[in-house]
């Protein structure tokens, strides 16, 4: 069986990354979210877990073994060094789980793959096309202080970790406007439909 097209999802925190991802969802398109089963798997995969208590200490998992996600951010949101580390620990083992998922996606017309760090479409991945999810950045800020229990000051520190609004759209293929003015359902319906009748979305 052929594979599906690869859509991959990418944004800024709070840029609206899987709001959109739900819209796409809704319509019964696959969605597979890096950042979750990063998170199951840190808390599934014992190679994962000795190397991240390697590099970050015991207190990178709590009493009950549960992956202490406040404790990690405090550590590596700071530390470009340790962010990088950290990646190279998760991001093999999330590449190869992504691709079993596809393939078990095969049937699907497209799959969705959203993630917070991803490469241009083709560049090293198995992605067809990229969409990048844009939001201002008052607005990311105003909506994360809403969502999360973190300081205006964490997530500024989350935000310059994280690649610029710029770089990102070097690597879109489309840009979805999540600024609550530019209406959302119809950019993710105008892509749905290009995307079922294989011709270019752009
Ligand atoms: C650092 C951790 C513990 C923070 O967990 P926490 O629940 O506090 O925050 P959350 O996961 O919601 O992330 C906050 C914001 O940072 C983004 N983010 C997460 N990891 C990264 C990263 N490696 N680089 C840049 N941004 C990231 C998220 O998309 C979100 O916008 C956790 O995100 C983590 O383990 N990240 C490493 C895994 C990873 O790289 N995931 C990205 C896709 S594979
Ligand atoms: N168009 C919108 N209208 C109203 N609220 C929105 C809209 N888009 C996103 N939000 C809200 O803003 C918050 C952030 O959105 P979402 O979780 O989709 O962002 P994200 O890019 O996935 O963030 P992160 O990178 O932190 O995972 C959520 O609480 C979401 O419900």
């Amino acid at each position: 069986m052929s594979q599906a097209l690869q859509i991959g999802v990418t944004g800024g925190i709070g840029s609206g990354k899987s709001m959109v991802c739900r819209l796409f969802s809704c319509l019964d398109i696959p969605v597979y979210s890096a950042d979750s089963r990063a998170k199951w798997l840190t808390n599934h995969d014992p190679v994962i877990r000795e190397k991240i208590t390697a590099l970050l200490g015991p207190q990178a998992y709590n009493e009950s073994g549960i992956y202490n996600t406040a404790y990690v951010a405090s550590l590596v949101f700071n530390n470009e060094t340790l962010l990088k580390e950290l990646n190279a620990i998760i991001h093999p083992v999330v590449m190869s789980d992504t691709e079993s998922w596809v393939y078990q996606h095969s049937d699907s017309p497209y799959v969705i793959k959203e993630a917070a760090i991803m490469n241009a479409a083709g560049d090293k991945n198995t992605l067809d096309y990229v969409i990048v999810v844009e939001a201002p950045v008052s607005l990311r800020i105003s909506r994360i202080l809403s969502r999360d229990n973190r300081s205006e000051k964490e997530i500024r520190a989350i935000i310059e970790r994280q690649v610029s609004d710029e770089k990102r759209r070097e690597i879109a293929d489309f840009t979805i406007i999540n600024d609550e003015t530019t209406a959302l359902i119809p950019q993710v319906m105008k892509l749905h439909r290009s995307f079922i009748s294989g011709k270019n979305a752009g």
